[in-house]
């Protein structure tokens, strides 16, 4: 079970006690900040820094299937992440964590497009080392526990997805990519790198190659490229006009229900163990397997699953 002080012991405990840890394990892993006040960082200062460059907005839609919609809503400026919208989307995380009942969501862009990355304007203001750091440490924490929510995430890339952009679908447990979709890590051709955790995430999802051609080249990543360096978890056609095609949301959340099938706790629970296999040393990570095992074993799920005597033909 889980120590007060967030270690591991093993004892055994009730089902509804075993519930309420599934739940606060999933909020000690996806509140996981990277940057606190030891790093020097300070959030209130950096928010009001943010909120001086106002424009659009981050929207979550919760659905009663448990599937969340987040929408990067800037479309006079192709969905760029003016600061505001970095202050909203660290909300709507904060939502996300306190949703007993998530399983999956879903991350597109307003309007046809993904995102176009930081809102250069804002960029062109806050263009001193000193603010970037800042920037980068808040957008990191927000990305961070985006990627650690106890849910299945899905970037839904339609138009562009560039710069910062780029960055956020690897927020994501998945890319479906739209046809005529492109995933561009522009940074080189602005003198940068990436900054919001793109890079990190990057290696971890195409591998440390695939990343250096990506970021030395950045090289446009279409469906077929993304499909083969393993970027893209799926591609979509984009509908006809003609009445009955399925929108590319629809598509999505078509394609994300085959992870999302079932109760709640044992979506979360596959999350976490994955979570915690990618991010924990071995020995860690296998405790904290156990642990999660021990939330579910015997739970209203696995109790109907053997009353039916299930066959898995
Ligand atoms: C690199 C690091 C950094 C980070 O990680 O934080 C970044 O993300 S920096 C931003 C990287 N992104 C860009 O540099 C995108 C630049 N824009 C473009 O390449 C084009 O606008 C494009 C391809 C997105 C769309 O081209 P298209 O011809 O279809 O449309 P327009 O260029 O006319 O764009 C419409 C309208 O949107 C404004 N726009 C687009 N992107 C941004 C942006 N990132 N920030 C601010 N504004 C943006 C563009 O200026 C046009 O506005 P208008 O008032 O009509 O001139």
């Amino acid at each position: 079970m889980l120590r007060q002080d967030g270690t591991v012991c093993s004892e055994a405990t009730t089902p509804g006690v075993q519930q309420q840890q599934l739940w606060s394990l999933g909020k000690r892993q996806s509140s996981g900040c990277v940057y606190s006040s030891t790093h020097g960082f300070n959030p209130e200062e950096i928010r009001e820094k943010l909120q001086a460059f106002p424009g659009g907005s981050i929207d979550l839609l919760k659905q009663e299937s448990g599937v969340a919609v987040l929408t990067i809503n800037n479309p006079s400026r192709m969905n760029a992440f003016s600061g505001s919208m970095m202050v909203d989307l660290e909300e709507r995380v904060s939502q996300l964590e306190s949703w007993t009942d998530c399983k999956g969501l879903i991350v597109q862009g307003a309007a046809g497009t993904f995102c176009s990355g930081s809102d250069l304007n804002a960029v062109r203001a806050i263009s001193n080392p000193q603010d970037g750091m800042k920037m980068c440490m808040f957008m990191q924490n927000a990305l961070t526990r985006l990627l650690r929510l106890p849910l299945i995430s899905v970037a839904l890339v339609e138009g562009r997805a560039l710069g910062g952009g780029a960055e956020l679908t690897t927020a994501c447990d998945f890319r479906l990519l739209a046809s005529g979709s492109v995933i561009q890590f522009v940074h080189k051709h602005m003198g940068l790198v990436p900054g919001w955790g793109g890079a990190a995430r990057l290696v971890r999802v195409v591998g440390s190659q695939n990343a250096l051609k990506l970021l030395g080249g950045a090289v446009k990543v279409d469906p077929g490229l993304g499909l083969q360096i393993g970027l893209a978890d799926g591609v979509l056609e984009v509908p006809q006009a003609e009445e009955g095609a399925d929108t590319l949301l629809q598509q999505a959340e078509n394609w994300l229900s085959q992870y999302t099938k079932g109760p709640a706790p044992v979506i979360q629970a596959v999350k976490k163990v994955v979570l915690s296999g990618r991010e924990l040393p071995l020995s860690e990570a296998l405790r904290t397997e156990k642990d999660v095992f021990g939330t579910v074993w015997g739970g209203p799920a696995n109790l109907q699953a053997l009353a039916s005597k299930s066959k898995h033909k």
